[in-house]
């Protein structure tokens, strides 16, 4: 059985062929039309109406060739670098690119819908490659894209590059701009940001502040996927680290966040080893492989790496001033706030130039409609009420101030570790209240309850099972971050009006639904 993946360019996909060898050789198949790729505008079911193929020396480079048609395009002795980029104003992938090694020894085949351009380096002396077309070539019909234009800024190695052997054709094509005059106004030298998590509150903003252009999301088999996001399973990364290898081996991003973790806290206590999978060797995963492609790593923590035991407002000893500064001593008291601290240790030392963010009690829009902002709302507006804590401190952090910070922060060549969240630190019970008020709900049937050590926590579903212990004062000083970006994060109050007056890019759960 071929293996498949969707590449970040809706419709296109790579495959990994099968080969049957013995003592005379090997017999490999290569396009077969009964190839399900469950996509209406690809190859179930069509016919194919050419085939050619091409040899190229090394350092030959052709493209971007876009069209009207699919293309399968395999290769039958040396190897490439093949990229992909999407040219169709209507899709969800418009602009992105994918990238893709194949050699006669890893004899992948890569499916190129039509409006996709397609071009590739030749890295081998004798490289031959197969063409099986959903239709004829007509010169008038293809559209051609300048390979090495700005606004694509596709991230060529820039070696082998500069010295690329490239057609007059190719090196007189259109510009972008020129075969697609709605990009005019696009600047030069955007890159690609990879969001893991995209489905998520954090990731969510990201995608929508990196707009979709600049940004690919993965989602992972559980949530819901955001129209042009490719599958990511981070939990099976974490002990097969090819696969962050893969991905970041078809995304090629200039900056890698990493926002999907095991974030709910009792479950962690629970199982133990899916706290590590996700929030430290899968995350580990992806910044090995980031490292590989020279991406930048943005990690998301917590405040629960601390023991919130801090005496007062400020204590010097405990690294406590309005919040935990970034270098206060770390004394996880639960199975997640250690996995995080595994996550960031090991991140750090794998790439000294990561940057881990750390944040807490985060809400705002999102598709799923999770956080404790949604579930407030929805308790409050059938009047079933909720039981909060009202003895655990933390800084609610608005979402798309986390975004807006992150990238800041990134943009602006930071490394090691920063707090990002809101600048109020108030227990839980004073931020449903303020919720509820900004939100003109009434609050009455919040009720503040005190912390019982080890009682699982669920805002007033039952659940007898054990739970983790919680740092009680916690919450993160923003001194530090605020010294270096220019955007400030909202108070409660103004994000919740922000959330109400500015709709979620990618359609979020509506308030209290
Ligand atoms: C592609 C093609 C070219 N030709 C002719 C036109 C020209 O005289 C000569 C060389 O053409 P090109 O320089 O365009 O060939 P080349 O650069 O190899 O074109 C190929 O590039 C890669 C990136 C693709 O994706 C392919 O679909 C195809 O467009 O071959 C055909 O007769 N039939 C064909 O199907």
């Amino acid at each position: 059985m071929a293996q498949r993946w969707p590449l970040p360019i809706q419709g296109a996909y790579y495959i990994l062929l099968p080969r049957y060898g013995d003592e005379r050789g090997y017999m490999q198949e290569s396009f077969r039309t009964d190839t399900k790729l469950d996509l209406g505008d690809t190859v179930e079911g069509q016919p194919s109406h050419q085939i050619a193929w091409s040899k190229s020396c090394k350092g030959v480079l052709r493209g971007f060739h876009t069209s009207p048609y699919y293309k399968a395009v395999s290769i039958l002795s040396g190897s490439i670098l093949d990229v992909l980029v999407d040219l169709r104003p209507h899709s969800p992938t418009y602009l992105k690119y994918a990238f893709m090694n194949l050699s006669e020894e890893e004899p992948g085949e890569v499916i190129v819908p039509p409006g996709v351009g397609h071009g590739f380096l030749s890295r081998s002396d004798d490289t031959r490659m197969l063409y099986v077309q959903g239709g004829v070539y007509k010169p008038e019909q293809e559209v051609n894209v300048r390979w090495n234009d700005a606004v694509l800024n596709v991230p060529w190695p820039k070696e082998e590059a500069d010295a690329a052997l490239v057609s007059a054709k190719d090196s007189t094509s259109a510009l972008l701009s020129e075969a697609r005059p709605d990009t005019a106004t696009l600047k030069p030298g955007r890159r690609i940001s990879l969001v893991i998590g995209a489905s998520g509150q954090v990731g969510g903003a990201l995608c929508e502040l990196l707009t979709d252009a600049r940004c690919v999301g993965t989602y992972c088999a559980n949530a819901a996927p955001r129209p042009g996001c490719v599958p990511f399973d981070m939990d099976a990364a974490a002990d097969n680290p090819k696969l962050a290898e893969q991905l970041l081996s078809f995304v090629r991003p200039a900056v890698v966040y990493i926002c999907a973790g095991f974030t709910w806290v009792d479950g962690c206590e629970r199982d133990v080893e899916k706290a590590q999978r996700l929030n430290h060797r899968g995350p580990l995963a992806v910044a090995q492989a980031a490292k590989v492609y020279g991406a930048k790593v943005v990690f998301y923590s917590t405040d629960y790496v601390f023991d919130g035991r801090a005496a007062s407002m400020t204590d010097d000893a405990a690294g406590y001033a309005n919040g935990y500064v970034e270098t206060a001593p770390l004394n996880p008291l639960n199975v997640y706030g250690k996995s995080k601290v595994d996550g960031e240790t090991a991140i750090l030392q794998c790439d000294p130039s990561a940057l881990i963010l750390r944040t807490t009690v985060v809400y705002g829009p999102e598709m799923q409609g999770k956080n404790f902002v949604y579930q407030l709302a929805r308790r409050l507006a059938d009047a079933s009420g909720m039981s909060v804590p009202n003895d655990q401190v933390g800084s609610p952090t608005y979402n798309r101030d986390l975004a807006a910070i992150s990238a800041e922060l990134v943009e602006k060549g930071a490394t090691g570790i920063y707090n990002v969240v809101g600048e109020e630190i108030m227990d839980r019970y004073a931020f449903a209240v303020e919720v509820a008020s900004a939100l003109g709900l009434d609050s009455s049937t919040v009720k503040g309850t005190e912390t019982v050590a080890g009682a699982a926590q669920t805002f007033g579903k039952a659940d007898a099972q054990v739970g983790a212990e919680r740092p009680l004062r916690c919450g993160l000083s923003m001194e530090k971050t605020l010294a270096v970006v220019s955007h400030r994060p909202r108070s409660v109050r103004d994000a919740i009006a922000h959330w109400k007056a500015t709709p979620f890019a990618a359609g979020a759960k509506e308030l209290g639904s």
